[in-house]
Order: C-alpha cells, then sequence, then structure tokens
C-alpha cells in the first residue's frame, strides 16, 4: 500500500518539479538573454540531477528500495538530456513541447528497466560476482604469465596485426576518394597514384594479416602442448581420493577441451581485441573527419548493441556451460556402457543403457535448442537496430550530399566504415566481456594445477636397507568420498620381516583398506603407519612404491605386450629379469605358449589374456622389483589350486620379506604366522591358526564358513 502511495506521490512530485523548473528557466532565461538553445542543455541537466535527487529521498523515505527502482529513477530523469544533447547536436534547436518531453522520457524509461529486469533477473550476488571478475582478471594475467615462453611470437603477431590494421583502415578511404576522383576531370596522374596506394594497402594488410595469423597460432599451440603437459603431470600427483570425487569426463575434459579454450581465449582475444581496438579508434578518427555529424548519429548505435549483446552474452553463455555439461554427461553414459560391455550384455541391459543414452542426448538436444533459439533471437533485433541505423544513415548522407555538407565519395567511405565499425564496436563489447569470461576455463585448469596433494609426496627418506616392519599406530579412518563412515577404528597392528601375515574377516570389515593405506593412496586422519619406525610420508615415494608392492583382487594391465607390462615403470629392465619374474609367478610357462611370447599384445586393459593370467602377469610385474613389503589382496580368487601352489611356493622363496595376505581360502590362511580377524574397521582376534582354533571366538566361526565356502570353489 505505502509503495503504491509512494509511486503516486513521486509522478505527482516530479511533474510538477519539471513544470516548476520549466518555469523558473523561463524566467531566468527572460532575464539573462544569452540563455540561448545550446546552455539550455545546462538547464536540462541541472533539471534532471534534481529531480533524480529528490526522486531518491522520496523512495528512499519510506524505504522503497531496490535496484528496479534506482534504475527506473535514474533513466527517468536522464534520458531526456542525454535525448535533447544528441539531437541538438545533429539537427539544432527545436525544444520539444515539456509535457510530451517528460511523457516520452517516463514511457522510455519504464520499457528500458522493464527490458532489463526481464531480460537479466536481479542477482543478489553482487559482491560475488564482482569477486568473480576480480579472480578472472588475476587468472587473465596468469594465463598471460604462462605465455612468457612465446613472447616473442605474441609481439611479433601484435605488430604484424598493428600493421595489417593500419593498411586496412585506409582501403575505404582511397575507395571514396577514387570516386571523387571519376567524378571529376581528373589527371592521369592523379588516378593511378590513388590506384597504387590502394594495391599497396590492400597487399600489406593481406601479408600482415597472414604473418599475424601464423605467429599467433605457433604461439597458441605451444602454449597448449606445454600446458597439457604441466596438467597431467600434476593430476598424476594427486591422491587416490581426488580422483573417487572428480569424475573421469571432467578430468578429460580439462585436459582436452579447457586446456584449448585457455590457450586460444587468452591469445585469440587479445589479437581480436588489439585489432579491433585500433581499427575502431582509426575509423572513428576517419569518420569523425569526413563528417562529424553522421558519426554521431551512427554512434547513436553503440549503447543499444551495448545492451543487447551484454544481455546476449549472459545466456548464450550459461546455455553454453549448460550444453557443454550435458555433453560430458552424455559421454559418460556411452563410456561408462561401453567400459562395462560385459556386464550390460550379461545382465541383457542393452535397452536401459540404450534409453538413459538416449535422455542423455535428448537433454543436450534441448538445451542446444534453447541456445539457438537465443542466438536467432538475438540476430533478429540486432539486424534490425542495424538495418533502422543505416536507414537514418543514408537519409540524412543523402540530405548532407544535396545540401554540399558532404561529397559522394566521401558519403561512400563513410558508408563503408561504418559497415565496418558496427562490426568492430560488437566485437570490442563482446570481447571485453568475454575475456573475464573466457578465462573461467582456464579457472578450472587453473585449480588442478595449484591443487596440492593431500597425500604428499615430499619424503625423503631412502634408507640403502629396508628391514620391513610395519606397524599401524592407532589408525583412525574415512574414505573422502563417505567422511560420515569410519571404515578403519583405532587401528593397531604389526607386521614382522621374513613373516606371514593374513586379514580375515567378513566383507566390508577393512582389509583392503588397510593395504591401501600401507600404499599411500590415502592419508588416516587419527594415527600413523611406520616401516622401520619412521612414518610412510617421510620415505622418498618412489622408493617407497619399489619396497612396498600389491597385487590387487582385479590387477589392472595396460596395452601393450606382456613384456612391458611386468617391467612397468622401470626402466632398461633386462628379457631375463622379466623372465626370472615371470617363473616365480608362475606365468612363464603360459607366456611360452602364446605366440609371441612375451612381446604378446594384452589389449587395452589385459582384456585379451584370462583371470588367471592377467592376475599372474600382476604378480610378476610385483615381483620384478624385489620388494621388501608384499600386500597380497585376494590373488587366489581367480587362481587354480596348482597356480596358486607354485605361487606360494615362490613366495615362500621370499623368506626375509615382509608378507601382508587377505585371503578366503583356508589353505593360505593356515600356513600364515599371525592371523588377524578384521570386523567393522577393528581387530577382534589375533594369534596363529592353531591358537585361534583352540579360542573357538571369531576365528573358529569364520573359519567353518571360510571352509563351507572354499569347498564350493
Ligand atoms: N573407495 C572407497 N570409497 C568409499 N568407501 C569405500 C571405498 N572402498 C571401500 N569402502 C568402504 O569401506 C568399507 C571397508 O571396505 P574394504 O574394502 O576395506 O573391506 P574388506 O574387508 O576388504 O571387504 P572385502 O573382503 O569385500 O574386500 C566398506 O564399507 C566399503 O564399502
Amino acid at each position: 500500500m505505502w509503495k503504491l502511495l509512494v509511486a503516486v506521490l513521486a509522478v505527482f512530485t516530479d511533474l510538477v518539479m519539471v513544470y516548476v523548473l520549466d518555469l523558473v528557466g523561463t524566467h531566468l532565461r527572460g532575464k539573462v538573454r544569452s540563455l540561448d538553445g545550446g546552455v539550455d542543455l545546462v538547464r536540462q541537466w541541472t533539471e534532471a540531477v534534481l529531480r533524480c535527487s529528490v526522486l531518491c529521498s522520496l523512495f528512499y523515505w519510506r524505504d522503497v528500495r531496490g535496484r528496479l527502482i534506482k534504475r527506473w529513477v535514474m533513466a527517468h530523469c536522464f534520458i531526456t538530456p542525454v535525448y535533447e544533447t544528441g539531437r541538438l547536436t545533429l539537427f539544432g534547436n527545436w525544444p520539444m513541447e515539456k509535457f510530451a518531453m517528460w511523457l516520452v522520457g517516463s514511457v522510455a524509461a519504464a520499457l528500458g528497466c522493464l527490458f532489463w529486469e526481464t531480460l537479466i533477473p536481479e542477482s543478489n550476488e553482487e559482491s560475488s560476482s564482482k569477486e568473480k571478475k576480480q579472480k578472472a582478471r588475476v587468472l587473465f594475467m596468469r594465463v598471460l604469465h604462462l605465455y612468457k615462453p612465446d613472447y616473442l611470437f605474441l609481439i611479433g603477431a601484435s605488430l604484424f596485426l598493428a600493421l595489417a590494421v593500419l593498411c586496412e583502415m585506409f582501403i575505404p578511404l582511397y575507395t571514396g576518394k577514387l570516386i571523387d576522383i571519376l567524378q571529376t576531370k581528373y589527371s592521369w596522374d592523379e588516378f593511378l597514384s590513388a590506384i597504387i596506394l590502394m594495391t599497396f594497402f590492400s597487399f600489406g594488410s593481406s601479408f600482415s594479416a597472414g604473418c599475424r595469423g601464423g605467429l599467433f597460432m605457433c604461439a597458441i599451440g605451444r602454449f597448449i602442448c606445454r600446458v597439457k603437459h604441466q596438467l597431467f603431470s600434476c593430476l598424476l600427483k594427486q591422491e587416490i581420493g581426488f580422483f573417487e570425487t572428480t569424475k573421469t569426463g571432467d578430468i578429460t575434459s580439462r585436459l582436452s577441451t579447457d586446456t584449448t579454450l585457455m590457450a586460444r581465449a587468452v591469445a585469440l582475444n587479445v589479437n581480436v581485441l588489439l585489432r579491433t581496438l585500433i581499427k575502431t579508434v582509426g575509423m572513428l578518427y576517419l569518420m569523425f573527419s569526413l563528417s562529424w555529424k553522421l558519426t554521431v548519429l551512427t554512434l547513436m548505435e553503440t549503447p543499444l548493441t551495448g545492451l543487447l549483446q551484454n544481455i546476449y552474452d549472459t545466456h548464450y553463455q550459461r546455455l553454453s556451460k549448460e550444453v557443454q555439461d550435458s555433453i560430458a554427461r552424455a559421454n559418460d553414459a556411452a563410456g561408462e556402457a561401453v567400459s562395462g560391455i560385459r556386464t550390460v550384455k550379461s545382465f541383457n541391459a542393452k535397452q536401459s543403457e540404450k534409453s538413459r543414452y538416449d535422455k542423455r542426448l535428448m537433454d543436450t538436444h534441448n538445451i542446444k535448442t534453447q541456445r539457438d533459439t537465443v542466438r536467432a533471437l538475438y540476430l533478429l533485433v540486432r539486424r534490425l537496430t542495424e538495418l533502422g541505423v543505416k536507414v537514418a544513415m543514408l537519409y540524412y548522407g543523402h540530405l548532407f550530399v544535396t545540401y554540399g555538407q558532404m561529397t559522394t565519395g566521401n558519403l561512400v567511405s563513410f558508408i563503408l566504415y561504418h559497415s565496418d565499425l558496427a562490426d568492430n564496436i560488437r566485437t570490442l563489447i563482446y570481447i571485453f566481456g568475454d575475456m573475464l569470461n573466457s578465462v573461467s576455463a582456464s579457472g578450472k585448469v587453473f585449480e588442478h594445477l595449484d591443487r596440492k596433494p593431500e597425500v604428499s609426496t615430499d619424503g625423503t627418506l631412502e634408507p640403502e636397507e629396508l628391514k620391513g616392519h610395519i606397524s599401524f599406530q592407532n589408525i583412525t579412518f574415512t574414505y573422502p568420498t563417505r567422511p560420515d563412515q569410519i571404515v578403519l577404528k583405532d587401528f593397531s597392528l604389526k607386521l614382522e620381516p621374513g613373516k606371514m601375515t593374513a586379514l580375515v574377516g567378513n566383507s566390508g570389515g577393512g582389509k583392503t583398506t588397510c593395504v591401501s593405506l600401507l600404499q599411500r593412496f590415502y592419508q588416516p586422519q587419527h594415527g600413523q603407519i611406520l616401516l622401520d619406525g619412521q612414518p610412510l610420508q617421510n620415505y622418498q615415494h618412489k622408493y617407497l612404491h619399489s619396497k612396498i608392492v600389491a597385487v590387487g583382487q582385479e590387477p589392472v594391465l595396460f596395452s601393450g605386450t606382456i613384456r612391458d607390462n611386468i617391467a612397468y615403470g622401470l626402466q632398461d629392465c633386462s628379457l631375463e629379469r622379466i623372465e626370472e619374474a615371470a617363473r616365480k609367478a608362475n606365468a612363464h610357462e603360459f607366456i611360452c605358449q602364446l605366440q609371441k611370447g612375451y612381446d604378446t599384445d594384452v589389449g587395452e586393459r589385459g582384456s585379451l589374456l584370462g583371470s588367471s593370467q592377467k592376475q599372474r602377469i600382476a604378480i610378476a610385474r610385483a615381483l620384478i622389483r624385489q620388494p621388501q613389503v608384499i600386500l597380497l589382496d585376494e590373488i587366489t580368487s581367480f587362481l587354480d589350486p596348482k597356480s596358486e601352489q607354485m605361487i606360494q611356493q615362490a613366495l615362500a622363496n621370499c623368506p626375509n620379506q615382509t608378507l601382508l595376505v587377505i585371503a578366503h581360502r583356508l589353505k593360505t590362511i593356515e600356513k600364515a604366522d599371525q592371523i588377524i580377524v578384521v570386523d567393522q574397521g577393528g581387530i577382534v582376534e589375533q594369534g596363529s591358526h592353531q591358537e585361534l582354533m583352540e579360542k573357538k571366538g571369531h576365528y573358529y566361526k569364520l573359519k567353518e564358513k571360510l571352509f563351507t565356502e572354499n569347498d564350493s570353489l
């Protein structure tokens, strides 16, 4: 209710003020005769300031705030002096009738605000968007800094750019001049020199543009390679938790799309910005010298174009981002189905996978349609605005030529400049915004580049002799993806060199987690793991991973030969060493039976080998490093009893190693020097097989279960 009253009061007060101020103005004009139409502008601007202050105070008095009101008041008060200034500048002193002017101002302001508010909804995060811009600027500078090794290319490209633009700018001027020459009784020399100059400028612009493009592309190519390399090394340093919380699609798009965007955005933006800026300033200067009145008229298009471009950019960029995200989601769906094709087929889930992919493709299609509609609308409005300004320019140009204020050649040059200028101004407005926005891709890349792995890799210890004493001291651990679920609780355990420890227990108890912690895939929240009395993190990363090796339940092989896979991560590894490791892992025999032996390709993720064969190659890959601590996580699940026996023998050949085994087979467990029964993140029983059997506790019950399960194997 108050708002309505204040609005009515505001309109009334405003109207009264308009007339009172007009009376005062008229009175003053009577007294001071020198107040003519031009100086009348001063009165209009003063009036606008006064009206604006009174209206603002009125709205603030009853606390009717908001950016919409502020914008309306500003537009409402200032639209008239702005319009009048332009009109008087162009066409002289024909003041409009007072009320008509007030009405035009009010309606235009209301329409403008409505347009603005509908298309750009008010955001409550003004400060955060400021921060974003600030951040974008910092990011932009960082990207520029990353370009340091390519500065020579960039400087060369910028020089050619300036040259190309300068040459390009003079072409319309000489086209007009040529028309004027042809219209008069010209001398041959005059004509020839104009033609030579035109040819010179055309050739200069094409040559320089070619050199500029080549140099910029060269800089971009080098930059992309460098950043991709840096990013990939940073990614490899991250802990496993990072890969669990970040989607593979995100990581690959950071590596491929974002690095390219980052490079192109800055180099191309700088290129376009410089080119457009030089061209615009030069063209404006030349246009002003041809006809300043026509220039002012055509410049009136600029704020309108700017507003349109701004609205369009906001929407287009949001939708483009949504399109990118939805493409990534569709790719994820396809990738998941392809990588898990065996599961998909065995569960006959082809239809559901197909419809999942279809749905995601449809989502992408719908967002793309929205984006294209916004673009079509924008183009329509933009073309209409351009058309309006062109018609006005041609009309007044014709008048100026008729009244002898311009020559025909000048008008032709002007028209040629104008068609270029409109494009340039639009590009400038777009580039200023885009330069900040496009670095958001760089922001994502920098996020990864700056990320410090939570599991540090700065340890330096590399003792020549490592015994292999391991001690878990009061470990409490939760996975980063499930911080609420405590997986290990105050967990303490000792492993001795030359002894085999078996971890047994129900599924989900935390056995594999112990192996992961020993490999430093994660950092426990409390407690520490000591290796020969030193915390694991104090050891040099590479050293640690050559001394502690693990073979998991589902070992991963990489595409390449068997030889490459066994010697994975080792340089200059002889075939003898590889064969020896393969023999220990009982893999040599089957490898020799393959047509290409050690040079057999294992296929993507080892898909050309059977599970037991993959397992044995993985064991050979672990044993070749001659580790001091060996961790075997249910490796026997896929092995036949004969292979298992051979591996057991191979392991028995390493009497000084610390051996941690997770197994479900009693045969394996029985041999262990100590058996640890793990349940719900804690140790519930420990001792030798004999001791635990006599106790008739958890292990005894578990053994009954294990026996039954293994019988069925
Ligand atoms: N990467 C992970 N992220 C989140 N939770 C996990 C992760 N890996 C395991 N868990 C959870 O941690 C708990 C312990 O898992 P863990 O694999 O260590 O048990 P386990 O005793 O080895 O079981 P199994 O014999 O089935 O392999 C389980 O509840 C499991 O769901």
